[in-house]
């Protein structure tokens, strides 16, 4: 039988990649890093299909390289790095990593706030400096306990958030487009943005990037927080205007930020932001567990190979596709 013709931008876990061996031709990149364009668009002449890891952009340019393109599947939940409409006017059914990489990025999200508030990766730079007595160096933190946390984008992660904050004894309040009717359940009530970024003790970001959320958080709404609050963000770099916040952290507008996603990303060592006192910054790890990893990976595979036999996609972000 002869096997699909897939292109991989980065490997999917051992289990899922075997499964996608067994029955299509991969072409792999290996060598770390993106993918160069123009070997991506040489690569994708007789791809059936493509599986994207990493920040590949997929636009009309790229689809027209693809004319024989049946699915597109991304080892991500986020999909900001892919032109949906372009997908359906090429036909193209898009799948996405829904569900399964919840708690492992809600922990992770939930560790940087008390990472922070507790100061635990500066008592560890303390000790390894040979210290030990807090002094000047290493300033008290703050209790969660009680605090109000307010979670902008409460959807799956943003829930598992609330779930884990609501363990620690703090007050919830959130804000979306749309209320949620189950915000009873989730111990949460619903603030407008405004009235959120006011009142909130600890603010965590877990909103898509879209247009509507590119630079959600500038001048004005460093401004309109507390100058103690703690920011944290584990969306997309970009929701965040990031000379603003290092503005609002050099001037104490607000206390402290935690960031698993940086605008730009990677972040060079010299950048601004890692100059300061008051940040935390971890490289884009929310779902960067085995376990998770491998699920992402799972359904990846489901996805690609059910686009592959011209089947509806386990998670599809562009069902009203015609399917080739
Ligand atoms: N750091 C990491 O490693 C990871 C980061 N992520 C990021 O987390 C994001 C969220 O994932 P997930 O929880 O699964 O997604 P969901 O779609 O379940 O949740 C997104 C939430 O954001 C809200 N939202 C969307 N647009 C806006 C807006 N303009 N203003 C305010 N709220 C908005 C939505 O509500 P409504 O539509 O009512 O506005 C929804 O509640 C991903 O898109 C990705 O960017 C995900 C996984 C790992
Ligand atoms: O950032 C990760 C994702 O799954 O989205």
């Amino acid at each position: 039988m002869q096997k699909h013709q897939v292109v991989m931008t980065g490997a999917l876990m051992p289990p899922a990649l075997e499964r996608v061996q067994a029955v299509c031709e991969v072409k792999l990149w290996d060598q770390g890093g993106v993918i160069p364009r123009e070997v991506l668009f040489d690569w994708l002449r007789d791809a059936v299909g493509l599986v994207v890891t990493g920040k590949v952009r997929v636009d009309d340019e790229l689809l027209s390289h693809g004319p024989n393109l049946k699915v597109i599947a991304q080892s991500a939940v986020g999909y900001d790095n892919i032109d949906i409409p372009a997908c359906i006017r090429h036909g193209i059914p898009f799948g996405n990593t829904p569900g399964v990489l919840v708690d492992a990025t809600a922990d992770l999200t939930f560790t940087l706030l008390l990472s922070a508030a507790r100061r635990v990766h500066e008592g560890w730079n303390f000790v390894r400096e040979g210290h030990w007595s807090l002094g000047k160096d290493l300033p008290y933190g703050t209790d969660i306990r009680g605090k109000t946390l307010g979670i902008v984008g409460m959807g799956r992660i943003g829930a598992a958030v609330a779930a884990r904050a609501r363990a620690f004894g703090m007050k919830i309040i959130y804000y979306n487009r749309t209320p949620r009717s189950d915000e009873a359940a989730i111990g949460a009530t619903y603030q407008s943005f405004d009235s959120l970024l006011a009142q909130a003790d600890c603010i965590i970001v877990l909103t898509p990037l879209s247009a509507a959320t590119k630079g959600l958080f500038g001048r004005e709404q460093f401004a309109r927080m507390k100058p103690t609050a703690y920011f944290v963000n584990a969306s997309r770099g970009p929701v965040v205007d990031t000379a603003a916040l290092v503005e609002a952290l050099t001037t104490r507008k607000i206390a402290y930020a935690a960031l698993d996603v940086t605008d730009p990303e990677p972040l060079p060592a010299d950048h601004p932001l890692l100059k300061l006192p008051n940040i935390l910054v971890t490289p884009h790890i929310g779902s960067a567990t085995t376990e998770t990893r491998t699920a992402m990976s799972q359904l990846t595979a489901d996805n690609l190979l059910a686009g592959l036999a011209g089947k509806p996609l386990k998670a599809c972000v562009n069902g009203e596709v015609n399917y080739k």
